[in-house]
């Protein structure tokens, strides 16, 4: 079955707006101006705000605000509905306040209680910018990915991002170079701690949740998984690093002798050519920079991000706040969209049965 034939479901997905001196409030709003939010789509964050915005971009968008559970005014170009959450100072585009770190934390808290409670099917968080919300009294913060995977107190959560065209389920295979999903086996730590962070229950723990979620989500009956070596040359036999011999090859070999179609340890710089890729669905990759910077080359701003393991569906954009564009209504909104249709495909999958039940 296409995605598009369980197209007729209707969900709600509630769009948190995400920093606000970024450029999250006005991609929402440039998308609500031009009709081309996907129907259900409910924004979280402050109305006024967003009304000042809309104003000074010159976007002819009308605010109306609900609370959760309240039914969506019906679908109209120009009309973005908003659960509102109060910013704690005002904001001004490019200019981060630490007080307005508990703004966006509640943005996060309100779409998540929603979709646990059903008011909302998905969440779809525009970028939020790191480093404020730490200094905004939050020390232990490190991105959307680790915090919903508190919030819904699940052990393991996987960052994936993938190109719009691997995103979608009636394209489980790939269909060119710039078809890239690309997992992630560590997130936000520095450099020098991730060696050590790869363990071998934590590499276990994300290939299986990889895995599971190609088969439930995207109904890959049987994904293949390629997998980077931490060092260069997948650690040229040991001599540029163990980690491959002593941690990662035997857990593949552990996984392979289950059935799992995994690859690896393959050296990534290798692996990321087209030949390497065209037999794959996914790539796990050991840290951020290794799998990210792929997957922007090939794809940025028409990708999107999905957290993967969550009782609940998110999706996120592929850039950050970009604060040097903030407030010019100059910044690109085909990645929110991009996430916005993976969100709703998702929850329509979901609610059409074509969804497994994790675990
Ligand atoms: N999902 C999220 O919440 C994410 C948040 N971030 C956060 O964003 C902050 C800034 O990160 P950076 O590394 O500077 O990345 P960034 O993506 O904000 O900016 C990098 C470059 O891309 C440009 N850019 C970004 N989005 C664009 C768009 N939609 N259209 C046109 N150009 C765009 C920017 O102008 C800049 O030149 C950091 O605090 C980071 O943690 C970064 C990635 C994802
Ligand atoms: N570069 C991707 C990224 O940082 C996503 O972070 P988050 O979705 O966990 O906030």
């Amino acid at each position: 079955m296409h995605a598009g034939e369980a197209g007729s479901l209707a969900v709600k997905l509630a769009l948190t707006t995400g920093e606000p001196a970024g450029i999250g409030p006005e991609l929402t709003l440039m998308l609500a101006a031009q009709g081309a939010l996907p129907p259900g789509t409910v924004a979280v964050g402050d109305p006024e705000m967003l009304a000042v915005r809309a104003r000074a971009l010159g976007l002819a968008v009308r605010i109306e605000t609900i609370s959760p559970g309240e039914a969506l005014p019906s679908l109209n170009a120009g009309v973005l509905p908003v659960w509102p959450v109060p910013l704690r100072t005002e904001s001004v585009p490019g200019h981060l306040e630490t007080a307005n770190a508990a703004y966006v934390l509640e943005t996060l808290d309100v779409a998540i209680a929603a979709c646990l409670q059903g008011h909302a099917d998905a969440m779809v968080t525009a970028p939020l910018h790191k480093g404020v919300i730490v200094e905004g009294g939050f020390p232990g913060f490190t991105g959307h990915t680790e915090y919903l995977r508190d919030a819904c107190k699940v052990d393991e959560v996987v960052m994936m991002l993938a190109t719009e065209q691997a995103l979608h389920a009636q394209v489980p295979g790939w269909t060119g170079e710039s078809a890239l999903r690309v997992a992630l086996v560590t997130t936000h730590l520095p450099l020098r701690k991730v060696a050590d962070a790869i363990t071998a229950p934590r590499l276990e723990r994300i290939a299986r949740l990889l895995h599971a979620d190609l088969k439930r989500q995207f109904g890959i009956a049987a994904p293949r998984i390629a997998v980077c070596g931490l060092n260069p040359h997948a650690g040229e036999g040991g001599h540029l690093g163990h980690e491959e011999q002593a941690i990662i090859t035997p857990v593949l070999d552990a996984l392979r002798a289950e059935g799992l179609l995994i690859e690896g340890p393959l050296p990534a710089d290798t692996l990321f050519t087209p030949r390497h890729l065209r037999d794959v669905d996914a790539v796990l990759a050991m840290y951020h920079d290794q799998g990210l910077a792929v997957l922007k080359y090939a794809g940025f701003g028409r990708a999107a991000n999905l957290t993967l393991g969550l009782p609940l569906v998110r999706t996120s954009v592929d850039h950050g706040t970009a604060l040097d564009l903030a407030g010019r209504g100059s910044a690109d909104p085909g990645s929110l969209q991009v996430a916005l249709a993976l969100a709703a495909e998702l929850s329509r999958r979901k609610h059409s049965g074509q969804v497994h039940p994790a675990g």
